[in-house]
């Protein structure tokens, strides 16, 4: 039984939850393209998500992330694995085995807000053209109305209504990035999975964007998936925090424990990457010498995933059992998951909140 179907759970919240999803690309080789192996960027992935809340994917460059991403909107046909999503009405249906046909009401559903708010606009459309788009393919609403539903859009985003007959070159990153979301917006999905959504805006407008879309979830209840390699960011943004290391979850739980308390060394990693004023961090002999946990290597490449544990390679705390045993992810206290033989007896160092 999945949490979505168990009437234990609060299961009438879950929006949305996948099971040991799976996204091996083949890697192929020589003139007859004969596969010799494969990427393994997304390997058994569990993931809830609740309606009305943000869940944040975090972890290094090339884990997986944009690719789990890509799963849940379908952009990509995952290898293996459920994505069950709760309709409008009630029902539990399973994305990730759905023909393209039968998709497309759920693909207005589960929108995307794209990185970068430069690439993501055609430049010889205007505002009305790219964000009434999806109402004109959808057949959403009379040509007629559309005009006055991307004026509505726009403003919603903070934009002026008269700006729908310029074209994108007129405006600013962070105006552009409202631009974009209008466009996600535009056929009321329920779910958005912003991926880097601010990381390529100017620090100044960033909290502008994250307040908007804050503002967003408040009046329409919608849901994201957060896509961020910024600790900081996902902390402001997210109610719960899912951690990926080459293609697995690593470690998840509710936003304020994983910084606070993190049971696995990676997170603990990746948040002592954010700056500590505390003056005793420096003192770890791991360290930098300003606190900070230098994590040696680089990502394992998820074509060559290391035996037993994944992170074992860069662990400073690994011994024998990590090299040959893949560590599950467990529950290790309620509500948390991780995936470390030794989560218990590690005292790792979150980020205290009131630090910030
Ligand atoms: N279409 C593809 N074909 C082959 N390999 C791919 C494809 N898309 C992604 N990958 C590989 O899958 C792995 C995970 O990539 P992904 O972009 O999902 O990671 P990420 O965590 O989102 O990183 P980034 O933040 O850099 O986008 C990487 O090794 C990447 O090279």
């Amino acid at each position: 039984m999945t949490v979505i179907d168990d009437p234990d759970t609060r299961a009438d919240q879950v929006l949305l939850e996948t099971r040991d999803l799976t996204m091996h690309f083949p890697i192929r080789k020589g003139m007859l393209g004969r596969t010799v192996g494969h990427v393994r960027a997304v390997d058994g992935v569990d993931l809830t998500i609740a309606a009305g809340r943000t869940v944040g994917l975090v972890g290094e460059s090339g884990c997986g992330k944009s690719t789990l991403g890509r799963c849940i909107l379908r952009a990509n046909t995952p290898t293996a694995g459920m994505i069950n999503y709760r309709t409008a009405d009630g029902r539990v249906v399973d994305l990730a085995a759905m023909k393209e046909r039968e998709l497309k009401p759920y693909r207005r559903e589960i929108r995307m807000v794209f990185q970068d708010p430069f690439s993501a606009l055609n430049p010889r459309f205007t505002l009305n053209q790219i964000v009434g788009e999806a109402l004109r393919v959808n057949h959403v609403l009379p040509a007629s109305e559309i005009d006055d539903r991307v004026a509505a859009l726009l403003q919603r985003v903070g934009l002026r209504a008269e700006y729908r007959h310029r074209y994108p070159n007129a405006f600013s990153g962070g105006e552009r990035q409202r631009v974009g979301i209008a466009r996600a917006l535009a056929l009321d999905p329920r779910l958005v999975v912003a991926d880097e959504a601010v990381s390529a805006l100017d620090v100044s407008v960033r909290a502008q964007i994250l307040n908007l879309l804050r503002d967003l979830q408040d009046d329409s209840n919608l849901t994201y998936l957060f896509i961020s390699h910024d600790l900081g960011t996902v902390e402001y943004m997210a109610d719960e925090v899912v951690v990926m290391y080459v293609g697995k979850v690593v470690e998840s739980g509710p936003t304020a424990e994983i910084y606070g308390n993190p049971q696995h060394p990676y997170t603990e990693a990746l948040l002592s990457a954010v700056p500590d004023p505390d003056p005793d961090a420096a003192a770890r002999a791991k360290t930098d010498g300003r606190g900070r946990i230098v994590l040696r290597g680089e990502v394992a490449d998820p074509s060559k995933v290391p035996t037993g544990c994944p992170f074992h390679p860069r662990c400073f705390y690994a011994q024998d059992r990590c090299r040959t045993e893949v560590p599950a992810l467990r529950e290790v206290r309620p509500g948390r998951r991780a995936a470390c033989h030794f989560a218990e007896e590690l005292e790792l160092r979150g980020i205290d909140p009131t630090d910030n």
